[in-house]
């Protein structure tokens, strides 16, 4: 690992949540870094994930919000929603974050090179037309979305487009059941798009607890959207008009403005050259590694989505800084995977951490189940029939929680602090230890029975 033999200490693949954050940490602990990136500094997370998602809910709750205004006395009028001012503003606020990614990557003196990486060797890596060396590569190169193979496929969008539509459609329809499904069917219901959403099985969001997963579907079609379940499209014919025609296996036919993909996002290994250098692969294209992030090739690692192991930002961030801190900060560090949380920004959210109520009771000796399904009192009075359902797992054994499980306004803010909780090993007697804080959602935590 000497830079003088090599041109870099370390060369990261892939500026995303990362490829970033192992390159600013290695560089601050004294490595000559460069990152190499093939589009915008940042990656899915700033440029069209998490983020941009994030604000076309917040843009999008507001339909409910103002709806639910006038019970609390605001008289409203003249609304209307007017979606290229949203959209412009969030492209405009991913412009700034870029940026500051950007900044923290050059205060660092972390070298950009700009364009799409292929490795050549063990420590040889080709950007365009120029070959670095580096003592030690890092593939960060993230997910792409997964797009099903029939004929019409071209006619659809993913999550990559859906940030630059022109003009909403007045119908979409959405395949999967996964969190991009349920999170842009939330967001296009919102903004008054006719939302068909299609899944191949009969289940959404298959690994979250099931009374959670039934309250969402049930909210979600009081709200309008529409469910498919079973259902596979077998091909898709684009009108003279524009519109889709989407012919399902059953021979059904429905018509949309745009169809949306949302089917699971695909390593980001296509021609990169790893296998040639000696670079495991799994079957879906991951790079394989071991618990320090590295992989069959000693001088290639790989953190993130590009080794599906859990496909979020927070990991792809720890992923980043374990590697950082083992390799070039001297401090050996490996990720803890338990008890992660999640969430899905649908509406309402949902979030989770620890075992659902099926996992624990396949797995633990006996199980109690504490539930509080109540309306908030924010609903009571905008007349929103909308219940919450909070949910915890406890080991009846040890009074351990070994889950928590939550959908309702505000629940993946609330989940957070559970989730230290749970991660902890708190038990359900401390829980209730503590008195509750009044009027709010939350205090059901403390008072389950
Ligand atoms: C719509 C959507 C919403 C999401 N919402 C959330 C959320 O709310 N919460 C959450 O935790 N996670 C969310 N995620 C997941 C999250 O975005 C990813 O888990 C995270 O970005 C993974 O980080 P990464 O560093 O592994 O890869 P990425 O952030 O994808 O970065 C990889 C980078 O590598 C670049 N690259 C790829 N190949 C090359 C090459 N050969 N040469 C040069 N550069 C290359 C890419 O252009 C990209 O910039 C969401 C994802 C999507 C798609
Ligand atoms: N809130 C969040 O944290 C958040 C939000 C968005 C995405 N993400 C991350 O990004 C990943 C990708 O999101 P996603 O929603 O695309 O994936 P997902 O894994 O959540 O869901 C994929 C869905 O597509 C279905 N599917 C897969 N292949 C199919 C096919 N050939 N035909 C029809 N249906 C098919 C699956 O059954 C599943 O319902 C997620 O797994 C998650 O890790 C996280």
């Amino acid at each position: 690992m000497n830079a003088s033999e090599h041109s870099y200490d370390l060369l990261v693949i892939g500026a995303g949540s990362g490829g970033v954050r192992a390159a600013r940490v290695a560089a601050a602990h004294g490595a000559k870094v460069a990152i190499a990136e093939e589009h915008r500094i940042g990656g899915t997370c700033v440029i069209r994930g998490c983020v941009p998602k994030k604000l076309l809910v917040y843009g999008a709750h507001f339909a409910e919000d103002l709806e639910d205004a006038r019970r609390f006395g605001w008289e409203l009028q003249g609304m209307k929603f007017d979606w290229p001012i949203l959209r412009d503003n969030v492209l405009a606020e991913v412009d700034r974050l870029s940026g500051l990614y950007t900044q923290t990557l050059e205060s660092h003196q972390v070298e950009i090179l700009s364009g799409r990486a292929v490795v050549t060797g063990a420590h040889g890596v080709r950007i365009g037309d120029r070959e670095v060396q580096a003592g030690i590569i890092l593939v960060a190169s993230g997910a792409r979305p997964h797009i099903p193979d029939f004929p019409g496929y071209e006619y659809g969008i993913t999550s990559n487009e859906v940030f630059h539509l022109e003009r909403l459609p007045a119908r979409i329809v959405i395949t999967g059941g996964g969190y991009i499904a349920n999170e842009f069917a939330g967001v296009f219901n919102e903004f008054g798009v006719r939302v068909t959403l299609i899944n191949r099985s009969d289940q959404i969001l298959r690994a979250y607890d099931q009374q959670l997963r039934e309250r969402l579907l049930q909210i979600s079609m009081a709200k309008g959207i529409q469910f498919l379940f079973n259902a596979a499209i077998e091909r898709v014919d684009k009108r003279a008009d524009g519109v889709l025609e989407i012919c399902m296996r059953d021979g059904s036919v429905l018509e949309a403005d745009a169809l949306m993909f949302a089917t699971g996002r695909l390593p980001n290994t296509e021609g990169l050259g790893l296998q040639e250098a000696g670079v495991d692969l799994d079957e879906q294209g991951a790079v394989q590694v071991d618990l320090d992030n590295r992989s069959s090739c000693p001088s290639i690692y790989a953190v993130g989505d590009v080794t599906n192991r859990v496909q979020l930002t927070p990991v792809a961030i720890r992923e980043g800084q374990a590697f950082a801190d083992t390799v070039f900060g001297r401090t050996p560090v490996r990720v803890d995977y338990r008890c992660i949380p999640a969430a899905v920004f649908s509406h309402p959210p949902l979030a989770g951490v620890g075992l659902t109520e099926s996992q624990a009771r396949n797995t633990l000796g006996s199980v109690k189940v504490y539930t509080s399904n109540f309306r908030p009192m924010k609903n009571t009075l905008a007349g929103r029939n909308e219940r919450a359902l909070y949910k915890m797992i406890v080991d009846a054994a040890t009074d351990r929680i070994v889950g928590a499980h939550m959908i309702g306004p505000e629940a993946p803010e609330i989940l957070q602090m559970v989730a230290v909780a749970v991660k902890a090993g708190m038990t359900k007697a401390q829980f209730d230890d503590c008195v509750a804080i009044h009027p709010t959602m939350a205090e059901e935590l403390v008072l389950m029975k």
